[in-house]
């Protein structure tokens, strides 16, 4: 019912809103007339059926700049809409309808479920949802409900606090400042799991029929985690392996299995497989020595071709040799060096680009395409490519989710590029970095690998509890 002006609320630029119907009793909203429907954060959206109709649960951190706090919510999906986020990225929200309680009042209003914070706020309150009943004065805050600490909120949801525990998960990495790591320890708490980063390095382990253990540096026992997840730098493959089958020896989940990191390492042997699921992949050869180099060139179809160390990772040791004269020289060269390396057909028409898919579970979670800086035919971030969002084709989807199946990868970065006889297989990787995908796609793709650790543990928080504190474990840093 519409009410006269006289009659409407009047909102500050922030307001406390409770959501019976969701188990919250209060979350500060930024009152924001720019936005047509209101939204709220929430993580671990997963769709599901409840007697024939579409609902949706998701977990939220009503709370402002802290992730102890956490509630699991459920409710029906009335729609699944294309939004717009403040970074510019379109993404397609699910839409739930829920009553809000301000100022004494009820009525249902609908609520998008974004999956990334937007300005450090929870909830966004647009201006559907105040239509003909609240006028803003940007000038004030907190008309409804007076200021709250952090404390005084978290002893409302205290109430019905429950304690859940998270998983044990171990981050089995060498530099803990780098963004992907980060990431992944970051997702793992919000998600109420104890996370630990543990230094490759400081691992050290027991070999033994009866008592296997991996210790870590000052002599802890790290037996009990649920799960960990390998992010191995190529120069630690062997120790890294070895020490991720040690983990699975003691019943210890790995993201990535040992046997699948160590296959996808070596470059021979993962194209090999990979050709023989029936993958397609730029012509290649290979060979110990260089007697026969003029026909090694001829067996890809001579130049321009590719040279590649077997050992070359972000583009580095990646050649072009353009003319016949010139690969003969460069096999030469790194024959010479006693280097590994095989030699590629050049794929010209891929114009310096190719796509990154990120398989998680049998699914691309994400995709880009990275386009090389001018001049260079290697496309790779870190050889001055640039990354886009690029829509990809079904026989892309496959062929990456095809890889890495053939390699056992639970988590893998699928390298393709687009030839004149369709997608080619460049590589696969056990360890693909978050940083590029994540800001080209705004996904939380580290959220998506916690997410699978839980699907496969079959853990699930139950309904309305909260986890244990993951900021107890922090303290007693191990790294
Ligand atoms: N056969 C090819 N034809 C055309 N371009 C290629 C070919 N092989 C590689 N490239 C380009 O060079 C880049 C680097 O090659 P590749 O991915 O094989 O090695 P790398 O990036 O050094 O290895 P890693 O990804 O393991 O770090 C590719 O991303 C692609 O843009
Ligand atoms: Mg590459
Ligand atoms: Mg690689």
């Amino acid at each position: 019912m519409l009410k006269n002006d006289s009659d409407k609320i009047i909102v500050g630029s922030e307001e406390w809103c409770a959501f019976p119907a969701l188990g919250i009793p209060a979350i500060k909203a930024r009152v924001d007339s720019g936005a047509k429907t209101s939204s709220i954060h929430a993580f671990n959206i997963h769709p599901f059926s409840r007697g024939g109709t579409p609902w949706v649960s998701f977990e939220i951190h009503p709370i402002q700049k802290e992730r102890r706090t956490v509630v699991r919510c459920e409710a029906q999906i009335v729609d699944r809409r294309l939004v717009k986020s403040s970074t510019g990225i379109s993404e397609k929200r699910y839409v739930i309808r829920t009553p809000l309680d301000f100022a004494g009042e009820t009525w249902d209003i609908e609520l998008t479920l974004a999956n990334r914070d937007s300005m450090g706020y929870r909830m966004l309150l647009g201006r559907e949802a105040m239509s003909g009943r609240m006028l803003v004065d940007p000038s004030e805050s907190h008309r409804y409900g007076s200021r709250r600490t952090n404390d005084e909120v978290r002893a409302l949801y205290g109430k019905h606090e429950q304690k859940s525990t998270g998983l044990k998960i171990g981050v089995l990495a060498s530099n803990p400042d780098l963004y992907s790591n980060q990431r992944i320890l970051e997702a793992g708490e919000e998600r109420g799991h104890q996370m630990k980063f543990l230094n490759i390095k400081h691992c050290y382990m027991k070999l033994d029929a009866e008592t296997p253990e991996i210790h870590y540096r000052g002599g802890r026992i790290l037996n009990d985690l649920d799960a960990v997840i390998p992010r191995i730098r190529p120069s630690m493959t062997f120790y890294g392996c070895a020490l991720t089958r040690q983990f699975e020896s003691v019943g210890i989940y790995p993201l990535n299995s040992s046997q699948s990191i160590s296959m996808s390492r070596d470059k021979l042997f993962s194209l090999q497989l990979l050709l023989s699921s029936g993958l397609d992949i730029p012509t290649t050869g290979f060979a110990n020595s260089p007697i026969d180099t003029a026909d090694l060139i001829d067996m890809v179809g001579g130049a321009p071709l590719i040279v590649k160390l077997l050992q070359g990772t972000q583009g580095r040791g990646v050649v072009l040799a353009e003319t016949r004269k010139a690969a003969e020289s460069v096999i030469g060269a790194f024959k010479s060096l006693k280097a590994n390396l095989l030699v590629q057909e050049f794929v010209k028409e891929a114009d310096g680009k190719d796509l990154r898919l990120f398989v998680i579970d049998n699914r691309v979670v994400a995709s880009m395409q990275r386009t090389a800086a001018p001049g260079e035919f290697r496309a790779n971030v870190h050889q001055g490519g640039s990354t886009s969002v690029i829509k990809i084709t079904a026989d892309e989807r496959k062929l990456a989710i095809k890889a890495a199946k053939t390699l056992g990868l639970k988590v893998a970065g699928v390298d393709i590029i687009r030839s004149r006889k369709g997608p080619l297989l460049l590589e696969v990787n056990s360890s693909p970095g978050l940083e590029g995908i994540e800001n080209a796609t705004g996904k939380d793709i580290a959220g998506q690998m916690i997410s699978a650790i839980e699907k496969k543990l079959g853990w699930r928080r139950p309904l309305g509890t909260m986890p244990e504190d993951p900021e107890m474990l922090l303290d007693e840093e191990l790294a």
